[in-house]
């Protein structure tokens, strides 16, 4: 089935901001995290960014290939905001297409392109030197939709109950879901 981008999606333009903010992906408080930004598109796709700081590194000076693919997996993730939906990755396949120094900003895009019950297939891919610039990193993702109490009844209790008792959180959780 086509995706369809559910009518209260934020409008093409606007930046998302983190859905956790101790995520290592979004998260502004995540020290080492890649504090990805990203920014609803037309349709159910998006845009976001990513600089590659030295923590990030896999071999001197370039990233790590694990760092990126969780920022295509993050990017990926962000679709979650223009469904409504709340999805957890199931299979990301990777393509490492050139290596991408430190200090490089990653111009990632991202779009659904079929839903099929609680099954969200995706593609992604980074590219360097600008949004128009040569693809460094691609994916195509299966994510799975998942009721939030696959976060309550999995993660770790410390956590959890921090960001039960945080109603900025549980805001940021019902722009997920369809029926809060
Ligand atoms: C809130 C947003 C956070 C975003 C953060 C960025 C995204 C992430 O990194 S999420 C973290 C990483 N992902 C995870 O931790 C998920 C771990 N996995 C799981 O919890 C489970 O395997 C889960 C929930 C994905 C699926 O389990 P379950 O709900 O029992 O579904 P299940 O019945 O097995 O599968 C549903 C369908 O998906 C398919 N499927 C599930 N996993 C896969 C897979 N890896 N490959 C192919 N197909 C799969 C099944 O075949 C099934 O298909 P069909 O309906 O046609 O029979």
């Amino acid at each position: 089935m086509q995706p369809v981008r559910h009518p209260d999606a934020p409008a093409p333009g606007e930046l998302l901001g983190a859905h956790y903010g101790q995520c290592f992906g979004c998260g502004g408080d995540q020290p080492h995290g890649l504090h990805l930004e990203a920014r609803a598109g037309e349709g159910v796709s998006l845009t976001a960014e990513f600089t590659v700081q030295p923590a990030h590194q896999g071999a001197p000076g370039l990233a790590h290939g694990g760092v990126l693919a969780s920022a295509l997996d993050e990017t990926l993730g962000s679709l979650n905001w223009l469904l409504r939906t709340i999805a957890v990755t199931g299979r990301l396949e990777t393509d490492f297409v050139r290596p991408v120094p430190v200090g490089t900003t990653l111009h990632l895009e991202a779009e659904v392109t079929a839903v099929a019950g609680r099954k969200i297939y995706s593609t992604a891919t980074g590219r360097v030197g600008g949004p128009d610039g040569p693809v460094a990193v691609r994916a195509d993702a299966l994510f799975i939709e998942v009721k939030v109490d696959h976060f309550v009844d999995h993660g770790r209790q410390e956590e959890i109950q921090a960001a039960m008792s945080d109603p900025d959180q549980i805001r940021r959780t019902r722009a997920f879901e369809v029926n809060p």
